[in-house]
């Protein structure tokens, strides 16, 4: 991309730490040359509401990690209270039909890349992190989550319906009746609650704290054949990957079809109000 920085600061005494650094104006990467280790921080300032630029972004730099030889890759946020507040409300209130295809679309794309990332994965959870902030946490292998925020699939909240790849996502993590009362009743889980029906693994105290447990988390691969790994990976994987690969268009169109509806413009437009109110 060309508005990508490149930097390698190898001689530079107070970041030796950061070999590699790339920065878009919404995503942050930077790799620990001692560590191995991949940071890929979003940061689209106020709530990293994930919008088409930010998708596009993030989706390149996950892309662009599987050409180098890190450890693993830690998804977190630049921002102090929330990890991501989902899809930007605004892609989907009042759509132009074009730009809603391309923002589903970057969507679907950047959840497939993140899914089957040949390198391992873990969301640093440092804030709320409602929907699609919870299906990116649910696309990484592990998930750390710092005390006292919010996660979860609360689309009915919105008046709208989480796409069966959201499911799905849910499902391989957390149990069937789990999602059904979770995804039916729009329910966000405080950390604690998270963790205990094993949406999430771990809990933190903060951010450095989670990636701390990041770096443990990696550590289990020392001894681990990295193809025998990823071929496991991809066995678990791999069935609910093809079935977005299979009716990617059938979704787009879904997607479009539904946002078209008065009934979803009312629903949001309800939401974005009481968002808006809330202050
Ligand atoms: C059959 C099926 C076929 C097709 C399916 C069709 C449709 C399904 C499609 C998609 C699934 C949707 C997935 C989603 O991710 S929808 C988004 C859900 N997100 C939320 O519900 C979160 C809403 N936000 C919040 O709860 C809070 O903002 C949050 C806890 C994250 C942060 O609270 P805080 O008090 O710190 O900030 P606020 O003052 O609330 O917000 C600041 C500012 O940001 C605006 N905002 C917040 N969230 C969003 C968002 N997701 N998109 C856009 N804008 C957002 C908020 O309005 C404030 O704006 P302003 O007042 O102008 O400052």
């Amino acid at each position: 991309m060309a508005s990508r920085m490149f930097i390698r600061s190898k001689s530079i005494a107070f970041n030796t730490l950061r070999t590699y650094s790339s920065s878009t104006k919404l995503v942050d990467v930077s790799i620990n040359d001692k560590t191995g280790i991949a940071t890929v921080t979003m940061q689209r300032p106020p709530v990293n509401s994930l919008n088409l630029e930010l998708l596009t972004e993030l989706n390149g730099a996950l892309q662009d990690l599987g050409s180098k030889k890190i450890k693993g890759a830690i998804l977190t946020s630049s921002l102090k209270t929330i990890f991501s507040a989902g899809l930007d409300i605004l892609e989907m209130y009042k759509p132009k039909p074009e730009r809603a295809s391309a923002f589903w679309t970057s969507l679907q794309d950047t959840w497939l890349t993140l899914y089957s990332t040949p390198y391992p994965t873990v969301a640093a959870i440092n804030g709320h992190s409602p929907a699609g902030g919870c299906l990116l946490s649910l696309a990484c292998e592990y998930r750390i989550m710092v005390n006292n925020y919010t996660i979860g699939l609360n689309e009915t909240k919105l008046g709208i319906v989480a796409p069966f790849w959201f499911v799905a996502s849910m499902k391989n993590v957390i149990s069937h009746r789990e999602s059904e009362l979770a995804l039916t009743s729009g329910r966000l889980y405080k950390t604690d609650e998270a963790l205990k029906v094993g949406l999430i693994d771990e809990t933190a105290e903060n951010k450095d704290d989670a990636l701390a447990k990041a770096e443990k988390f990696f550590a289990r691969f020392d001894a681990v054949n990295p193809i025998a790994r990823l071929l496991t990976k991809q066995e678990l994987r791999g069935e609910t990957i093809k079935e977005l690969e299979d009716r990617k268009q059938e979704d787009l169109d879904r997607f479009v079809g539904f946002l078209m509806l008065p009934a979803v413009q009312k629903g949001l437009d309800v939401y974005l109000q009481a968002l808006k109110k809330k202050q």
